[in-house]
């Protein structure tokens, strides 16, 4: 990289970070990052661009984004499981072009979501929290819950090994996305590109903050100031309307229509209050982002038997409530951001099968979040296709 980047690079990275694993050797950490930079991008600027003019269309209002995968991915994830979800992204975006008459541009939670920001740093037994794959282990044993720098170099090799898969199908288009989270990783796949000068986000075509990294005047949003790739940031039921303008005033600052996705989370008993003072005072600043919502993480609440769940119709009448303010607003419904799988999980309440709080132990697996299985994934593209006005 030039070394005008890596100063840059090395400013915004100097900033306080949110979330990053208390590595217990540095010179671990040190030699693993050295060697993930020899490493090539998992991404190319060309495929970052493409996507880019596609998110251009979605804020001019002339396609609709869907993202969505799993909360983690894990190292162990099956070519079966990969398959399901893009097969199930592709899907629910077949559902909605059809339904809804509009161009549906794919964005996989896939390759790289291995990384998770969590609310304690101990979980209900006392150990160190699971931080997702590319961090430690979720397995509830104290020595797997030590962060390993190395799991890193697993983690590029499962995303460049997920990557081949999905190019290799039938999956071609589905450009890939996850939180920026673990700046160790992210700063290694970092990439100038020489034909436009522009420093790019080498380890997803997408990135976005997630609602625990975006103080700011911290690293992650400085970080994400510098690329040229589709960011996003997820907007909680806290954020004030001079925020969100500060947002898409920092992370636009040159008016380019879809460069900024504000990826809304705000429970469906917020989204019609929080969300109108949001709209107005970013376009006010004359952007043209992408509205996003994400009905899943505003929504979430432990069941009777403590499991981490969600309700279908909760996410229905926050998708409802997004899609009724940008009606009154006469603004573009842009996209929604999901956690699903194509597997067969019974880790969210209700849907067209009405799983129960004693059904939920059948077949959780997530790691972290509560996913739609396919059939919710699904009943739902078919809800959101009678939002559209
Ligand atoms: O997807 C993410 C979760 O919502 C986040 O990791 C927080 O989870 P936690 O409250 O279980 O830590
Ligand atoms: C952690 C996540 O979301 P949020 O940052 O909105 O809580 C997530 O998308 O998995
Ligand atoms: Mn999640």
């Amino acid at each position: 990289m030039p070394s005008e980047w890596s100063e840059r690079v090395a400013a915004v990275l100097g900033r306080p970070a949110a979330q990053q694993p208390p590595w217990p050797d540095a010179g671990r950490l040190r030699s693993v990052s050295a060697f993930l930079a020899t490493l090539p991008p998992l991404v190319t600027p060309d495929e970052i661009r493409a996507l880019r003019r596609q998110t251009a269309r979605v804020a001019q209002g002339e396609a609709f984004l869907l993202q969505g995968g799993d909360c983690a991915e894990t190292f162990d994830a099956t070519r079966e499981h990969i398959a399901g979800n893009a097969a199930t992204l592709l899907r629910m975006a077949a559902v909605v072009t059809e339904g809804a008459g509009l161009p549906v541009v794919p964005v996989g939670r896939l390759a790289g979501q291995y990384a998770k920001p969590r609310s304690d740093s101990v979980d209900g037994l006392g150990l160190p929290v699971y931080r997702g794959d590319i961090v430690n282990a979720a397995a509830p044993d104290p020595r797997q819950r030590v962060p390993d720098p190395v799991r890193m170099i697993e983690a590029y090799r499962t995303a460049r090994a997920t990557l081949d898969q999905l190019r290799g199908g039938r999956f071609g288009a589905v450009h890939t996305s996850h939180e920026a989270l673990l700046l160790d990783y992210e700063r290694a796949q970092l990439m100038a590109d020489p034909a436009d000068g522009r420093l790019y986000g080498g380890s997803a075509h997408f990135l976005w903050i997630g609602e625990r990294t975006r103080q700011p005047d911290g690293a992650h949003v400085a970080l994400a100031e510098l690329l040229a790739n589709p960011v996003g940031i997820k907007l909680g039921p806290g954020t004030t309307p001079e925020l969100a303008a500060e947002y898409a005033e920092r992370l636009d600052p040159h008016g380019e229509p879809g460069r900024l996705t504000l990826i809304c989370r705000m429970g469906s008993d917020r989204v019609c209050d929080t969300l109108p003072a949001l709209v107005e005072r970013v376009a006010a600043t004359g952007r043209q982002v992408v509205w996003m919502c994400d009905p899943m993480h505003g929504n979430t609440r432990v069941s009777a038997m403590g499991y981490k769940t969600r309700h279908f119709d909760d996410v229905v009448e926050e998708l409802a409530g997004f899609f009724e303010v940008h009606r009154a607003l006469g603004t573009h419904p842009g996209g929604v951001h999901l956690e699903f799988t194509g597997d067969r999980v019974t880790e969210c309440l209700g849907g067209p099968r009405g799983v129960t709080e004693t059904g939920l132990s059948g077949r959780y697996e997530s790691t972290c979040d509560p996913r739609l299985n396919a059939e919710q994934a699904l009943e739902l593209a078919d809800r959101i296709t009678t939002l559209f006005p």
